[in-house]
Formats: structure tokens, C-alpha cells, sequence
């Protein structure tokens, strides 16, 4: 079966890039703010480790607005900072206050990390920090009967599953979005825009590791005879019905696609031109083989097909599709149902 292409999260990347890039900033600008009033008051060692952190948080700002492991950057900034957070919490001078700023922690992990890792981060870092709390003041295990020490726990849990339960509802919309921006919704193929991605990341691959890469043009034939002859739609049943014969026949890895009206396209990774051509043919004897049919309705199909290799035919999309379309055009005119491979 086909299709099992993933189109990448850009949407969910983009804010929480976004929002890094922020959070960088502010680190940077109240880094060089204390900077300058440990200076004046003499806490040398404090103020250059505040110079430092604002120092790294701008370069990290720099390598964050363009890298493509951009969760991997969150979790070097995150650490650190959650880190001088639990240290912060746990000096003898530090006033029970500080706490209150692990609430923070949770909507923040979940917001950068999305609803699992942020899940697991923000338990691990409130952990250690109810533990630092305690360890540092007992006298709330045993005040009021526990009382002071559950409102704690509570808040944090309501905080911690309101976190979650809204970063999972917007990963979900959004992975929503991703498949509906992607798919054709009457054959559920892939669309262009999906296609064009694949494209780009199959013809990477196949640069990589050096293996082929072919593309076809499938388009039915007379298909205006069948709209005008049985009606729109069972015109559309048609489309599904193709559709459907494609992902049976097609491998995991290949990726079916509805360019538009009846005509669709093939990427078929690691297959070089004869295995194309053969691919080619055993879909428009499927087709051809297989009418649609439904009550006494029976609609006979053929297709016709232009092929076209990655390298030989042309290195864009764009040009192996042009490629394919004129060798369609060709099977067209030769009289339809046929497969064609140069010219
Ligand atoms: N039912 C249905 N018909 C569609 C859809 N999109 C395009 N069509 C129809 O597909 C037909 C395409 O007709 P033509 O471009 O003339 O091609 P053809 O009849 O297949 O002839 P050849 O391609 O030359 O074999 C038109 O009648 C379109 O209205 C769709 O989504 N559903």
C-alpha cells in the first residue's frame, strides 16, 4: 500500500521557534541587566556569570533561528536554565517565593517541547524542585496536617495537566491541519503539495545514496464519456475506485498522487526506467482489467501513462513532469491504454 509519506510539522516548529527565540532574548537582556547592577554592587563573580549567560543565550539565538534540531537546542537552553532555577530555589538567602516560579515550569516545557517531552521534563524538574522545598523548609510536611504542602501539590498538578491537555489539543489540530493540507479529500491521496515535499526528499535521498528515482503521469482515459454517460457522481467513484487500485499495487514507499481531475502521478523511489515501465504496465493492466462497478452499473477504464527518470529526463520536478506529460500526450495520440517511455 501507498502513501505512507510523513509531510513535517512546520506550523508547531514555527511557534515554538518563535517563542524560544523570545525567551532568548529576555534571558540575554535581564542577564546584562544584572550584570550591571552586580557590578555596582560589587558581586563580581555573580555579575560576570550573569554577563556569560547572556552572552550564550545570543549566540544560542543565533544558531536557533535556522537550525532544523531545533528540539534538540531547546533542551540545551532548558537545562541550564531549569537547572540555575533549582539552584536559585535552594541558596540559604533565597525567600520561599522563589518557588512560586517552578509554576512557570510546566506550561513552559509543554510549550517548547510539545505534549510528551514537555510532560516528561516538567515532572522530572518539579520533582527535584518539591524536593529541594521540602528538604529545605520540613516545617511544611508537618504544619496545618499537611494542609499548605497539598494546596502546593494540587496547584502545580492542575497546572501540569492543564499544560498538557492543551498542548496535546493543539498537536492534534495540528497534525490535523498538516493531513488535510496535504491530502486530496475525495481519493484521500496525496496532493501536490505533499508530492512536491516527497519529491524534494526522495531526490536528496537518491543523491545520497546514489540509487534511481522515476516519476509517471497516469491520466484515464475518456474520462469525460464516463461524467457525461453515468453522471458526476459516479464520475468521483471512478476517482476513488483508482485510487483504491493504486495503493493496492503500489509499494509502501511509492506515493500515489491526485494531481487533478483524473490525472495522477506516481513517485516510485529506488526504481530506475525499465523497472518504471514495468510498474507503468502492470497499473494500466490493473486498471484496465478491473472496471468499476456498482449495481448494473459497470464503467470499463484504461489509462494511459508517461514515464520519466530522475537524471536522464531532468533534475526538477517540474521537468520530469513535463517530461512525462509529453510522453502521455504521445500515448494519447497513439490511441490511449498504452505506456510510453521516450519522446
Ligand atoms: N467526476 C469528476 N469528474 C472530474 C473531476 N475532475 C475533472 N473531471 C472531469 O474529467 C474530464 C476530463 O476530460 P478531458 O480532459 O476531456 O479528458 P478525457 O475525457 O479523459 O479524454 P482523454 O484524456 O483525451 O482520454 C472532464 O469532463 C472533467 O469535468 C472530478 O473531481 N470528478
Amino acid at each position: 500500500m501507498g502513501t505512507d509519506f510523513q509531510v513535517g510539522d512546520h506550523s508547531g516548529q514555527s511557534q515554538r521557534r518563535a517563542l524560544l527565540k523570545a525567551l532568548l532574548i529576555l534571558t540575554a537582556g535581564c542577564g546584562a541587566l544584572f550584570f550591571v547592577i552586580n557590578i555596582r554592587r560589587g558581586v563580581m563573580v555573580l555579575a560576570y556569570i550573569e554577563l556569560g549567560a547572556a552572552i550564550a543565550s545570543l549566540l544560542l539565538y543565533v544558531v536557533v533561528r535556522r537550525t532544523p534540531r531545533l528540539r534538540f537546542w531547546t533542551l540545551i537552553y532548558l537545562f541550564p536554565f531549569l537547572t540555575i532555577m533549582m539552584v536559585a530555589l535552594h541558596l540559604p538567602q533565597a525567600s520561599p517565593t522563589v518557588f512560586l516560579w517552578i509554576y512557570i515550569v510546566p506550561v513552559l516545557c509543554h510549550l517548547l517541547l510539545g505534549p510528551r517531552l514537555g510532560l516528561s521534563v516538567s515532572v522530572f524538574f518539579i520533582l527535584v524542585a518539591l524536593a529541594l522545598f521540602l528538604y529545605k523548609y520540613p516545617d511544611y510536611l508537618y504544619r496545618s496536617g499537611f494542609a499548605e504542602i497539598a494546596n502546593i501539590v494540587l496547584s502545580l498538578s492542575v497546572t501540569l495537566a492543564f499544560a498538557y491537555i492543551y498542548e496535546r489539543g493543539s498537536h492534534r489540530s495540528r497534525s490535523d491541519l498538516v493531513v488535510m493540507a496535504s491530502t486530496d479529500p475525495l481519493t484521500r491521496l496525496a496532493n501536490l503539495y505533499r508530492f512536491r515535499e516527497a519529491f524534494v526528499h526522495e531526490r536528496s535521498r537518491a543523491q545520497r545514496l546514489d540509487t534511481p528515482l522515476s516519476l509517471l503521469v497516469l491520466d484515464l482515459d475518456l474520462f469525460k464519456a464516463v461524467n457525461d454517460n453515468h453522471g458526476h457522481r459516479i464520475g468521483d467513484l471512478v476517482l476513488i475506485h483508482v485510487a483504491q487500485r493504486l495503493r493496492e499495487r503500489l509499494r509502501a514507499t511509492d506515493l500515489p498522487c491526485r494531481v487533478g481531475g483524473e490525472e495522477f502521478t506516481v513517485l516510485l523511489p529506488d526504481t530506475n526506467r525499465d523497472e518504471a515501465i514495468l510498474v507503468a504496465e502492470s497499473l494500466r493492466e490493473l486498471i484496465a482489467s478491473q472496471p468499476y462497478q456498482r449495481g448494473r452499473v459497470s464503467v470499463p477504464l484504461s489509462c494511459s501513462i508517461g514515464v520519466a527518470e530522475w537524471g536522464t529526463d531532468g533534475d526538477s520536478l517540474d521537468e520530469l513532469v513535463e517530461a512525462a506529460d509529453q510522453r502521455l500526450y504521445i500515448a494519447k495520440q497513439q490511441g490511449r491504454n498504452q505506456v510510453v517511455w521516450e519522446g
